[in-house]
């Protein structure tokens, strides 16, 4: 936890290491809640497309960057075995992935939304430990529930407040794979919607309540709260395909920066030049300059080539949809199939220096 942990409080900038960037980050969704609560109170509605549009910028555009850069930042300064390693195992689960999509199509859009709760929960709760400090969260499954919280907003609350639209792009993405697989299980959506609103409303009353009673007045607790509700707020009033699409770059990377800016001091340099990008720590400048072109140039090959690998495999990558709408649903799933191993093997599996590394 952050020294200046015990000085914050819940201002839009909090005081502590990597404040301003939390502030940012509050501060546009903030922002987005009260553009989109003004549209709904003057009756504008923002239509699908328009909606798969923003999405597509926010997800492609404003965060891919920042997910090839947590990948690479972890990479760096590790051992050629740790990264030979770190790469056969993200592949193993992609491919893993893949095979499940095809296979149980509903099963593989479950694991999608799981890993979207999955990286918004962890890499949230890592970034309290980096900055307000997370005492009022006394025990792993305290943790946990905290976790689920945070991430849960991202999916739990938009299937309760814009249950149609989920439901439309769920089934796209089902389609993706199988042609009408989502019909089956479409009958239980309005049941479901109502199990995990509730659900989901309870898993916040405990953690806030817990939260409460082990509150030592450090400052930590008001600034989960304040940010609990922010985020639920958020996504029962900005449009679901928006909300996503602008949480990750504006929310989840904006705050992983602050963690970052956070734990640099107490950052060792421990392992210079090692392993297989040893060059970017060369001190010839042109050298790093080269080596940094080609990691970009490898990672967008990487990426776009899976990208385009499933793609191929998929008789209908759209889902049937036409675009822009079919893109976004090619792209959760493709993001998700490449977010499964950035938490499973870039944070758990990795626990030494993982992704959302906090010292
Ligand atoms: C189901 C569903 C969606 C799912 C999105 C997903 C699963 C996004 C995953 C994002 C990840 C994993 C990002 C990582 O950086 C949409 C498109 C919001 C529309 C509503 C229905």
């Amino acid at each position: 936890m952050s020294e200046h942990a015990s000085r914050s409080t819940v201002r839009l900038v909090p005081d502590v290491a990597g404040g301003t960037t939390l502030g940012v980050s509050r501060a546009a969704l903030l922002a987005l809640i009260a553009v989109f609560a003004g549209a709904t109170l003057v009756g504008v509605e923002v239509s699908l497309q328009t909606q798969a549009v923003v999405y597509l910028f926010g997800m492609v555009a404003m965060n891919l960057p920042h997910g090839g850069f947590e990948h690479f930042n972890n990479l760096r300064r590790r051992t050629t075995e740790f990264q030979l390693r770190y790469v056969g195992l993200y592949l193993g689960s992609i491919a893993a992935f893949v095979a499940l999509l095809f296979l149980a199509p509903v099963a593989g859009l479950a694991l999608a939304i799981s890993v979207a709760v999955a990286k918004g929960g962890h890499g949230g709760l890592h970034v309290m430990d980096a900055t307000y400090g997370t005492d009022h969260l006394q025990t792993n499954r305290q943790r946990a529930l905290a976790a689920l919280v945070r991430g849960g907003a991202v999916m739990a609350v938009p299937i309760f407040f814009f249950p149609e639209t989920f439901h439309t792009f769920s089934a796209i993405m089902v389609d993706i794979f199988e042609p009408g697989g989502l019909t089956a299980v479409s009958p239980y959506f309005d049941t479901t919607r109502w199990l995990i609103g509730a659900g989901y409303g309870a898993l916040v009353v405990a953690h806030l309540g817990l939260g409460y009673l082990r509150s030592s007045g450090t400052g930590s607790y008001a600034a989960d709260l304040f940010e609990t509700l922010l985020l639920v707020a958020y996504f029962a009033v900005v449009p679901v395909v928006v909300a996503v699409g602008l949480y990750f770059p504006l929310w989840y990377s904006a705050r992983q920066v602050a963690r970052t800016t956070a734990v640099d001091d107490d950052t060792a340099e421990e392992s210079n030049g090692e392993g297989l990008l040893a060059v970017l720590d060369s001190n010839d400048t042109r050298l790093v300059a080269l080596g940094a072109w080609g990691v970009l140039i490898a990672g967008s090959i990487a990426t776009f080539g899976l990208a385009a690998l499933l793609w191929a495999l998929s008789s209908r990558p759209l889902g049937g949809a036409t675009l822009p709408i079919g893109l976004v649903a090619f792209w959760s799933i493709f993001i998700s199939i490449i977010a499964l191993p950035h938490v499973v093997i870039g944070s758990w599996y990795d626990r030494d220096r993982g992704i959302w590394y906090v010292p």
